[in-house]
C-alpha cells in the first residue's frame, strides 16, 4: 500500500488574455499549494481492474474520476497489466476552485510511478497530467508556479511570503465550464501578474496582497451574488486581502498574525459551515 498526499491550490492571481480557437482560453496565472489535503492510498492488484473507493457520495467512483482517468492513462501508455484499487479519503470540498479532483489525479501519477516501477521524470508526469485537465500539470509540481496555456505550462516560482490563508467555501458548487463560458474577455480589470511575481521574488507581503487578482470573480460573482458577501465578511473580520479561487467558489483570505486567524476563523464559522486555516506550503513537491 502507497499514500500520497493530494493537497488544494489557490490562484494568487488569475488572467485570462483571450479566447482560443479550441474553446479554452489562455491563461497566466499565479498559484500557490495549500495544506489542506486528500489523501490517497494505492494498492496494486492482479485482475487489472481500477477500483476507487471514496466515503463521499460526491465523489465519481468510475472513470469520471481524474485519479481513476490518471490511472487508466498509466496503463494504457505503457501497457501496464496490474490493476490499482485507489482509496481517496476527501477533505478538499469539491467543485470549489480548489483543484481537488485534478490533485487526486497528479497524486494518482506519482504514486504509480513509484508502485509500478517506472521510473518517469516529475516532467513527464507533468505533461500525462495535462491530458486529464488543465490543473492538473500543475498539481504534479505543487509549491508555487506561473501557469500560462491554458494553465498546463508551468514555471517555478520560489516560496511566497509566510502567512496564513483562511478559506471559506458557500454551500454552492462552481462548474469551471459555465464561469469561463461567462467571461467577456473585453474590457477586463487584468490582475498584475509581474508585479505578484515581483512581491513573490522579494518575500514582500505587503506587496503581494495589494497584486491578489482573479478575473473569474465577475462571472461568478453574478451567478452567486454570496460569494461576494463572504469576501466582504471576511475582510471585515480582519484579513489583510481576500480573493476568491480559480473558478470560485471558495473566498480566501491572508493574514500575517495568528492572533487574528482564529477571530476570523470564529467570526466565518457563524455563518459559512466549511471553513479552514490553512499555511501556505511553498515548497515544491518531490516524488512520491
Ligand atoms: C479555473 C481554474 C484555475 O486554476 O481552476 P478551478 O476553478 O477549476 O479549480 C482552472 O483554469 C481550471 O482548470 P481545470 O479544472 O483543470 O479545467 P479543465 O478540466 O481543463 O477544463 C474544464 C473546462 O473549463 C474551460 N477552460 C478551462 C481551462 C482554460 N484555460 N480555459 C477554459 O476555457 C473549458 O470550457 C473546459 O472544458
Ligand atoms: N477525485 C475527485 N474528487 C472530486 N471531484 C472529482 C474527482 N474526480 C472527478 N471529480 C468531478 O470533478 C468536478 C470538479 O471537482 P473539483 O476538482 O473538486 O473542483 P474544481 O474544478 O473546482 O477545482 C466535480 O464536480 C466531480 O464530479
Amino acid at each position: 500500500m502507497l499514500y500520497v498526499k493530494a493537497p488544494a491550490k489557490i490562484n494568487l492571481t488569475l488572467d485570462v488574455l483571450y479566447k482560443r480557437p479550441d474553446n479554452y482560453h489562455e491563461v497566466e496565472m499565479v498559484m500557490t499549494t495549500v495544506d489542506l489535503a486528500d489523501r490517497i492510498s494505492l494498492e496494486s492488484r492482479e485482475d487489472g481492474v481500477i477500483e476507487i473507493i471514496s466515503t463521499d457520495n460526491f465523489v465519481p467512483n468510475d472513470h469520471r474520476n481524474f485519479a481513476y482517468q490518471a490511472a487508466r492513462l498509466i496503463k494504457d501508455t505503457y501497457g501496464i497489466r496490474q490493476g490499482v484499487s485507489i482509496t481517496i479519503e476527501k477533505e478538499i470540498p469539491i467543485a470549489a476552485g480548489l483543484a481537488g479532483g485534478s490533485s487526486d489525479a497528479a497524486a494518482t501519477l506519482k504514486g504509480l510511478n513509484e508502485l509500478w516501477n517506472l521510473n518517469l521524470s516529475i516532467d513527464e508526469l507533468a505533461e500525462l497530467g495535462a491530458k486529464i485537465g488543465s490543473d492538473v500539470s500543475f498539481c504534479v509540481y505543487g509549491g508555487t508556479a506561473l501557469a500560462t496555456g491554458r494553465g498546463e505550462k508551468i514555471q517555478e516560482l520560489p516560496a511566497p511570503p509566510s502567512c496564513w490563508v483562511v478559506l471559506a467555501k458557500p454551500k454552492i458548487g462552481v462548474s469551471t465550464a459555465e464561469v469561463y463560458g461567462g467571461l467577456k474577455v473585453e474590457g477586463l480589470e487584468h490582475p498584475n501578474t509581474k508585479q505578484m511575481i515581483q512581491a513573490i521574488e522579494t518575500d514582500n507581503y505587503e506587496l503581494l496582497c495589494a497584486s491578489l487578482g482573479n478575473v473569474l470573480e465577475t462571472v461568478t460573482f453574478k451567478l452567486h451574488p454570496e460569494v461576494i458577501m463572504l469576501k466582504e465578511q471576511m475582510r471585515r473580520f480582519g484579513a489583510d486581502a481576500t480573493l476568491m479561487s480559480g473558478s470560485g467558489p471558495t473566498v480566501f483570505g491572508l493574514v500575517d498574525s495568528e492572533a487574528r486567524v482564529s477571530r476570523i476563523y470564529n467570526g466565518l464559522r457563524g455563518f459559512c459551515e466549511e471553513v479552514y486555516a490553512v499555511r501556505i506550503l511553498g515548497e515544491r513537491n518531490t516524488l512520491a
